[in-house]
């Protein structure tokens, strides 16, 4: 037996992990009831699912969207096409949304999540930057946040096509010059692309696409790409470089990098100054990535010969804008991703991601949670129940006026570590731990952010068993560390309290009590008591229970030795009175008792 132990709530935590899938529980207004449910059958995957869904949910459209993507919206809940509303205007209408879809032209800020008043659960970026979407809010507040990565690449990639053409052989310039009745054939001489040497900054799904196509136009293309895997260039056939050694050999620089906090004004005065004299740049990207301040200096000092923009720091531009206005300058109105088929393809790919998130179902493009494969789902199933219930019934143990602290989960498994994917199982036992002493709605998202947010350290530990894998866990156990106890047989010999449970045939399983071993589904409701081990016990509660009509589902009896303490687990499907709880209590062998929910 092994154990290995880290602590694991941290913002990192809450990062995309894999291209894979996100399940999560989602009320589609607080005032529905909301509950885990699996369906039936092999390689069903679980969801997580509204119960009691009597109204179709809401979703605000605030930017145009493809036809197909509404229509597929409108089979499943009530569009609201509302384009160009103000910031207020959108913040009043957000309370009555379940679901918002923008493009890059709305502020998706945190007044818009604290004036949804929690109803807000989806927002879907048709398109591929979520620079315009505060992720941390979002994530704050539950809401998940889905984009359409993939749809419009190749009409990216095709704009920073046109616009290299269209920039080195002055045809915007030209065009304006005809059509004002000029013929200026020698002003507007341009330059070749052949042996040019391109730097494609940020070498993701536009940039590769940039890549193939300049190449075919005989450009030498390098790339510089912090992250990109080697083998993807190599197979492409580039090379990766440096920033600096990019940006100083390249005849035209070409971006194709997220904005964010590392790549703001990524190009400023100082990256300019290292540049080839007369290079050309190109943004399809995100204008916040160049200093456009520093721009205009690089092309009045001639550093840059010209630029090419579809992305600007703020969009619209100031109309008098230098860098707009500057004749070496090549501008679009942020045309990257508009092209019909594009169009049509992003509304598609965001109204299935909403609407299946809404449904509860996996959700493949999520930004702001961790994302489990569809089979590690399907495998954890009863776990995931477990553990929640293992985090509900512990908190519940916890005396008042303890302030929980301290929670140690730990995951016993015959599997390798790296084999056992606990970020779901950290996040149900987190909801457990928390909903019930508190108001807050706790899934997958905001699970390590809400915990941390509440002072809560839960640290795992992962026990690797001998034996066979091909169970994922054997058992989990969750620890509170430095409190009371409202039952004390929960606390363990070390001092806390301690539940450990196990999945019997798909079912979780209350397994420990403190140093007390019991074996009761947990189904219902549960009450402990703890007695002097005697004959009758069983016998005395069950009828203190039958005279009031609460079913018991299920008794157990861990015990020390014959005739010293014993703990009993009695499952009930109804929640005893008062006067029936004091009734156990007054029976003269028990010496504690506690009513728990699960
Ligand atoms: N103008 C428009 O209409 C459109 C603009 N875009 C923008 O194009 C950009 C790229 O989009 P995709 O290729 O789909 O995204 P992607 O995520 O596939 O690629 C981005 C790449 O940038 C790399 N990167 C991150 N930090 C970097 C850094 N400091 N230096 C260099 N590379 C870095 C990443 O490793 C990744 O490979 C995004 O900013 C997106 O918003 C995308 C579509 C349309
Ligand atoms: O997908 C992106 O990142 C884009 O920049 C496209 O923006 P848009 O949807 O055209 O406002």
């Amino acid at each position: 037996m092994a154990a290995s132990s880290s602590n694991l709530v941290s913002s990192s935590s809450l990062k995309r992990i894999s291209p894979s899938f996100l399940s999560w529980k989602l009320p589609i207004s607080s005032a529905f009831g909301v509950s885990v449910a699996f369906p039936r059958g092999r390689g069903a995957v679980p969801r997580f699912v509204v119960l009691a869904m009597d109204a179709k949910p809401t979703v605000l459209v605030a930017e145009k969207l493809g036809e197909a993507g509404l229509n597929l919206l409108k089979d499943f809940a009530n569009v609201d096409c509302s384009y160009n509303l103000s910031p207020e205007e959108l913040c009043t209408k957000i309370s009555l949304c379940d679901a918002l879809i923008v493009r890059s032209g709305t502020k998706v800020n945190r007044e818009v999540f604290e004036s949804s008043g929690g109803r807000l659960k989806v927002v879907g970026r048709a398109g591929v930057g979520i620079d315009n979407v505060d992720l941390a809010a979002a994530t704050e507040h539950g809401c998940l946040v889905v984009n359409a990565p993939t749809a419009n690449t190749v009409a990216a990639a095709e704009h920073g096509i046109a616009l290299i053409t269209a920039m080195a052989r002055n045809i915007a310039q030209a065009d304006a010059s005809v059509k004002a009745g000029k013929w200026q054939r020698n002003k507007y001489v341009g330059v070749s692309l052949v042996g040019k040497t391109l730097a494609v900054m940020g070498f993701g799904k536009v940039g590769s696409e940039v890549t193939r196509r300049a190449k075919g136009l005989g450009m030498h293309v390098i790339a510089h790409d912090p992250y990109a895997p080697a083998d993807r260039a190599r197979a492409i056939g580039v090379e990766l470089v440096s920033f600096d050694e990019a940006i100083a050999t390249a005849d035209f620089i070409s971006l194709h990098m997220p904005l964010t906090p590392a790549t703001s004004k990524i190009l400023n005065d100082e990256t300019f100054a290292k540049m080839k004299k007369g290079v050309r740049i190109i943004n399809v990207a995100r204008g916040g990535v160049i200093d456009e301040e520093a721009l205009v200096r690089a092309l009045d000092a001639g550093i840059v010969a010209q630029a090419a923009l579809d992305v600007f720091t703020v969009e619209p531009p100031p109309k008098d804008s230098k860098l707009v206005q500057h004749e070496n300058v090549t501008v679009t109105p942020h045309l990257g991703a508009s092209t019909m088929e594009a169009q049509e393809g992003v509304a598609i790919e965001i109204a299935e991601a909403v609407v299946g998130a809404l449904k509860g179902e996996l959700a493949a493009t999520a930004v702001n949670a961790p994302m489990v494969p569809a089979e590690v789902l399907t495998e954890l199933k009863p776990f995931v129940e477990l553990a929640e219930k293992l985090g509900r019934l512990a908190v519940q143990l916890v005396a008042g006026g303890s302030g929980v602290k301290s929670i140690k989960v730990t995951y016993a498994s015959a599997r390798a570590p790296d084999d056992l994917d606990t970020r779901l199982l950290r996040a149900m036992i987190t909801k457990g731990l928390i909903e019930p002493i508190s108001s807050v709605f706790v899934n997958l998202v905001n699970a390590d952010f809400t915990a941390k947010q509440r002072g809560l350290r839960i640290t795992e530990e992962r026990i690797v068993l001998d034996g066979s894998p091909e169970n994922p866990l054997e058992f989990i156990q969750v620890q509170i560390a430095n409190v009371e106890s409202r039952f004390a047989s929960a606390i363990s010999e070390s001092g806390e309290i301690k539940v450990e449970g196990r999945v019997k045939d798909g079912i979780p399983h209350l397994t420990r009590v403190g140093s007390f071993e019991v074996d009761v589904s947990m189904e219902g409701s549960l009450i402990l008591c703890r007695q002097v081990d005697q004959p009758g016990m069983i016998g005395k509660v069950g009828s203190i229970l039958g005279e009031e009509n609460v079913n018991v589902s299920f008794m157990s009896v861990g015990r020390i030795a014959p005739r010293k303490q014993a703990v009993m687990a009695i499952g009930v499907d109804e929640q005893p009175s008062k006067e029936c709880l004091k009734k156990i209590g007054d029976i003269s062998a028990v010496e504690e008792f506690v009513f728990l929910k699960l």
